[in-house]
C-alpha cells in the first residue's frame, strides 16, 4: 500500500450518493454500504460480503452493479492486487457511470496505477480525467473531482499539483460543502509541510484542524494535529510538537487507523529522544519496530531505528547501537533507491506528458495556422469571385444600361424626328432622308415625285369648332394617308396643316394617282359620330422631277406651286405643277 493511498481511499464515502427509492433498492443500498464500511475498515469480512452479494446481482440497477465493482476494485487495491483492481473498474466503466462516479473509476485507475509504478499511464488517466472535470457544469461535482485528483497527487508525491488543484477546489467549492473544504484545507498545508515551507503549513494546518473540528470531520482534525506535531518538530519546537502528537494519538484512537497511528508512533520516538526522556523515546520506537515490516511501515521504522541506536548508544551499548544503526542504514539505502526509483519514474512521465501536452499544442497550433491560412485563401477566394462577380455585375450593367440608352437615345432620336401630333416625320427629318432618298434615285437616273397637300379652310374649322377637333382632323388624316404609301416612301409634316409625300420611284402618274387616292381618302374621313358639321378636305399639288433637278429644293417649290394653284382652283383637287404656274405664282 503506497503512503497516502489510505487518505485517498477516506475519500471514498464522498463518491457513492445514498439513493432512496424503494425496498428493494433500499436493502440493496444496504448491502452495498455495508460492503463499502467493510472494504474501507474490516476487510476480513470484504469477501464473505461480496458472495452473500453476487447472487443478487442480476435484481441491481446499472448503477447499483458500477458501485458494487468499483467498492470491488477499491478492495482490491487495500490488498495491493492493483491489476484486478484495474480489470474490474475497466468492467465498470464499460457500464456507462454517472459523471461523479466516472470521476471515481478514473481516479481508482489512476491509484492503481500508481501502486504498479506506471507512473506515465496514471498520468495520462489523470489528464483523461481533468479534462473531463474541466467541461462538468456541475460545480460540486467540479470541486470534489479536483479534491480526489489532489489526493491522487499526493500518493504520487506531486506538491505543487497538490495545491494547484486544492486550490482550485476551495475556490469552485467556495465553502459550500464542507467535506470538500476540509480536505482541500489539509491537502494544501501537507504539500507546504514537504516543500518545507514550515509557517505557513503550520498555518494551513491549523486552519484545517479548526474547520475540520468545527465541521465533525475527526480524521482530517486528527490528520491535521499529527501535521502540526510534525511541523513543530521540525522547527525545533520539541514540546509544543509532543502535546499535537499526543493529541493527533488520541483523536486517532475511534478509527484505528493504524499506519497513521504507526507514523505518530515514529515521530514522538524522534521528540522525546530530543527532549532528552529515552523512556518514552524507547516506547514509542518499539511500537513501531513491532509493526509490520513492509510499505510505507518501512519509513517509520527507518526513524524509530535511529532513535534506538542513539539510545543504545548513550548506555554504552555500542553493539546494538550499531545493529540499529545497519538495520536504519540498509532501510534507507532501500527507501532512497525505492524514492529515487519513483521521482525518477515520475519525473520521466511528467516530462512524457508536458511533452506530449506540448506536442499537442503545437499540433493545435499548426491546424490553427493551417484552419486560418485556410480561412485566408476561403477570403481571398470570395473576395476574387465577388471581385469577378462585381465586374460581372458592373458589365451587366454596363449592357443593360448601354442597351437602355441605346434604347432611350433612340427612342428620343425617334421622338425627336416625328410629329407628335400625327407620329409621322417632322419637317427637319423629312426633309434630310427625303434629300438621301431623292439622290440615291437619281444616281440610278429614276423617277422621283413630291406631292404637297395642304388641308382646306383649316383655321375655319379650328375657329368653328376648336383647337381640339382641329388636331383631331390632323391625326385622322395622317392615319388614313399612312397605308396608302408604299415601304419607301415618305410621309412628312410641313407645318401646321400641311404635309409632303416624297415618292421615290415613282413618275407624274404613279405621283398623281397616290394624290389623288391620298385625296379621296382624306375626304372620306368620317366625321359624322363626333362632329356633324365637319368636312376634311384638302388641296394638291404634284411635281416629277426633271433632269436639271440636282435637288428637292426646286421640286419642293413647284409641288408648293401646284398646291397654291390647286388652292385656287377651289381647293380638293389635285394639281400636277405646269411651267405656267410659275409665272402666274411670281405675278400672285
Ligand atoms: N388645330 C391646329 N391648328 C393648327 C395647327 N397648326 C396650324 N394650325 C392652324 O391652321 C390654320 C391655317 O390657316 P390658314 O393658313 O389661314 O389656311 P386655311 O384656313 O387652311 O385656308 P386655306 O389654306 O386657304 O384653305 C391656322 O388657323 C393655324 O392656327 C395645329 O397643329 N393644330
Amino acid at each position: 500500500m503506497k503512503r497516502y493511498t489510505l487518505i485517498f481511499l477516506a475519500l471514498l464515502t464522498t463518491i457513492f450518493p445514498k439513493i432512496v427509492v424503494a425496498d428493494v433498492v433500499q436493502n440493496i443500498d444496504a448491502s452495498l454500504d455495508a460492503l463499502e464500511a467493510a472494504v474501507a475498515s474490516k476487510p476480513a469480512d470484504v469477501e464473505a460480503l461480496q458472495q452473500q452479494l453476487k447472487p443478487q446481482l442480476d435484481d441491481y440497477s446499472q448503477q447499483q452493479k458500477i458501485r458494487f465493482w468499483v467498492l470491488n476494485s477499491v478492495y482490491h487495491i487495500y490488498q495491493s492486487d492493483y491489476n484486478s483492481a484495474l480489470e474490474i473498474l475497466n468492467q465498470a466503466e464499460a457500464l456507462s457511470p454517472t459523471n461523479s462516479m466516472l470521476t471515481s473509476i478514473y481516479l481508482y485507475k489512476a491509484t492503481a496505477l500508481i501502486g504498479l509504478n506506471a507512473f506515465s499511464q496514471a498520468l495520462d488517466v489523470m489528464e483523461r480525467n481533468l479534462s473531463r472535470i474541466e467541461s462538468l457544469d456541475d460545480v460540486q461535482l467540479k470541486a470534489s473531482s479536483y479534491i480526489r485528483l489532489a489526493a491522487l497527487f499526493l500518493e504520487m508525491e506531486a506538491w505543487e499539483e497538490i495545491e494547484t488543484y486544492a486550490n482550485q477546489a476551495l475556490r469552485l467549492n467556495n465553502r459550500q460543502n464542507p467535506r470538500n473544504h476540509c480536505y482541500g484545507l489539509l491537502y494544501i498545508a501537507v504539500a507546504k509541510l514537504k516543500k518545507d515551507q514550515l509557517n505557513s503549513a503550520y498555518q494551513q494546518f491549523n486552519d484545517s484542524m479548526n474547520y475540520c473540528h468545527d465541521n465533525n470531520f475527526m480524521m482530517i482534525e486528527a490528520m491535521s494535529l499529527k501535521g502540526i506535531g510534525d511541523v513543530e518538530l521540525k522547527r525545533g519546537n520539541v514540546e509544543s510538537s509532543i502535546i499535537f502528537l499526543e493529541k493527533a494519538l488520541q483523536a486517532y484512537e475511534p478509527f484505528q487507523y493504524q499506519i497513521e497511528i504507526n507514523h505518530i508512533h515514529s515521530l514522538l520516538a524522534m521528540a522525546y529522544n530530543r527532549l532528552g526522556k529515552p523512556q518514552q523515546a524507547q516506547y514509542y520506537a518499539d511500537l513501531v519496530i513491532a509493526a509490520p515490516s513492509h510499505g510505507i511501515n518501512l519509513q517509520y521504522q527507518k526513524d524509530a531505528y535511529k532513535v534506538l541506536a542513539a539510545l543504545s548508544q548513550q548506555q554504552g551499548q555500542f553493539e546494538s547501537a550499531y545493529n540499529y544503526l545497519n538495520r536504519y542504514q540498509e532501510i534507507s539505502e532501500n527507501l532512497h533507491n525505492e524514492t529515487k526509483a519513483k521521482a525518477y519514474a515520475y519525473q520521466l512521465a511528467k516530462f512524457d506528458n508536458v511533452e506530449k501536452t506540448r506536442e499537442i499544442k503545437m499540433l493545435n497550433q499548426d491546424r490553427a495556422l493551417y484552419t486560418a491560412q485556410q480561412k485566408v485563401m476561403e477570403l481571398q477566394r470570395y473576395k476574387e469571385s465577388m471581385a469577378l462577380l462585381v465586374a460581372l455585375g458592373c458589365s451587366v450593367f454596363f449592357i443593360i444600361f448601354g442597351a437602355t440608352m441605346f434604347l432611350q437615345k433612340r427612342k428620343y432620336k425617334r421622338v425627336s424626328e416625328l410629329d407628335q401630333l400625327t407620329g409621322i416625320f417632322n419637317r427637319g427629318t423629312g426633309q434630310d432622308l427625303a434629300e438621301n432618298l431623292f439622290i440615291d434615285v437619281i444616281a440610278r437616273q429614276g423617277k422621283f415625285s413630291v406631292v404637297m397637300f395642304d388641308l382646306d379652310n383649316f383655321k375655319a374649322i379650328n375657329d368653328t369648332l376648336g383647337h381640339g377637333t382641329g388636331d383631331w382632323a390632323l391625326k385622322h388624316v395622317a392615319q388614313v394617308v399612312r397605308p396608302l404609301l408604299k415601304s419607301r416612301d415618305l410621309f412628312v409634316r410641313m407645318g401646321g396643316e400641311e404635309f409632303a409625300l416624297f415618292l421615290p420611284d415613282a413618275d407624274a402618274d404613279v405621283a398623281l394617282n397616290m394624290a389623288e387616292q391620298c385625296r379621296a381618302a382624306i375626304e372620306a374621313i368620317n366625321t359624322k359620330p363626333h362632329y356633324s358639321d365637319l368636312v376634311i378636305t384638302a388641296s394638291f399639288g404634284v411635281t416629277t422631277n426633271i433632269d436639271t433637278d440636282l435637288s428637292l429644293d426646286p421640286m419642293m417649290k413647284r409641288a408648293d406651286i401646284a398646291m397654291y394653284q390647286a388652292k385656287l382652283q377651289g381647293r380638293n383637287c389635285v394639281v400636277e405643277y405646269q411651267e405656267t404656274m410659275s409665272m402666274i405664282a411670281a405675278i400672285a
